[in-house]
């Protein structure tokens, strides 16, 4: 079978400002049609990286678009690259739809795709208004229309979520959705993890400048930590019975039971109940992404030396 080039290469990227290092060695891949979260602290360098793709900062290391390598003074690839980066730079006398005009390669396709993006993103009742009068929202909107211009292959959103509203949020993750689903594929920093759970496929962990983990959504959480919180007639008792029966059982708000892969919540109902405990409450406590992400961060072995 033929292989195809990863959309989007980074190989040993190196950033430096003046004598600070703020990447080090940073090595990842995405592939055609994935959606990629690019996650970590503030400070992390997520916008390094992403401007460094993009060759708004000069870097060391290698990077390529497809099987195209870009460079500082080397960027045709990024010609099928659309991106928001932090603010989008707009100009204040401009219209919505001037920016949108201004920014279409293709003529034949300008009116229909910027008529399809202003539909899409809900922009209609501003996008004729001049851009000085934009709230951060309608900013951040524009933007992202402005990314999702002709038809890129790759596209890059830093924190594309700041200061959107539900609507918008809910309009954005269907139109990425859409054009994943189409091929395009995503690099997506953001800190609003429960949006990222429910887009991304892939995750990209970034702690202190360095790549920590690098993952499939799906694998992250199977991987996370099931827990079940329950109260009984006899606290005391129930975890003389589970611990006796190999369970890591800790006090809390009532009783939090660890569940590996051989226990099940079940079993530990049958359990309690061949003794006669009365189960008053009990409910699923599963790792989210967050506290997943929390935990890799935390490992001693991700803070860079
Ligand atoms: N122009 C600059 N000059 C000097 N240092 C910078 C510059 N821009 C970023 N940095 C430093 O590089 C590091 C990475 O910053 P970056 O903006 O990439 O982080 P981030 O992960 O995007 O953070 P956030 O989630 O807060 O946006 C930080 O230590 C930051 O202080």
């Amino acid at each position: 079978m033929e292989n195809t080039p990863a959309a989007l290469t980074v190989q040993h990227l190196n950033k430096f400002y003046g004598h600070h290092q703020t990447l080090f060695d940073v090595n990842f891949q995405c592939q055609p049609g994935h959606i990629i979260g690019l996650v970590g602290a503030n400070g992390a360098g997520k916008t390094t990286i992403m401007r460094s793709i993009l060759s708004l900062a000069r870097h060391q290391g290698q990077i390529s678009i497809g099987p195209d390598p870009v460079a500082f003074n080397h960027h045709a690839a990024l010609n099928r690259v659309g991106a928001l980066i932090e603010s989008p730079g707009l100009y204040p006398y401009l219209t919505g739809r001037e920016h949108l005009k201004l920014f279409v390669k293709d003529d034949a396709q300008a009116t229909t795709s910027i008529a399809t993006l202003i539909n899409q993103l809900h922009m209609e009742n501003f996008i004729d208004e001049r851009a000085q009068k934009y709230s951060l929202g309608m900013k951040q909107k524009l933007g992202i229309a402005i990314a999702f211009l002709n038809q890129p292959q790759l596209i890059i959103l830093d924190e594309p979520l700041n200061g959107l509203d539900p609507q918008a949020t809910h309009d954005l993750r269907a139109l990425i959705l859409k054009q994943s689903a189409a091929g395009t594929t995503f690099l997506i920093s953001s800190h609003i993890l429960g949006e990222l759970q429910r887009l991304a496929d892939d995750l990209i962990v970034i702690d202190h400048g360095s790549v920590v983990k690098e993952t499939t959504m799906a694998e992250l959480l199977a991987q996370s930590q099931h827990r079940v919180q329950l109260t009984t007639n006899d606290d005391d008792l129930a975890v003389t019975i589970l611990q006796a029966a190999n369970y890591h059982v800790s006090m809390g708000d009532g009783l939090l039971v660890d569940i590996t892969d051989q226990q099940s919540v079940e079993k530990i109902m049958q359990l309690l109940g061949d003794q006669q405990l009365l189960i008053q409450d009990i409910r699923h406590l599963d790792d989210d992404l967050e506290a997943s992400i929390l935990k890799i961060i935390a490992q001693p072995e991700a803070q860079h030396a």
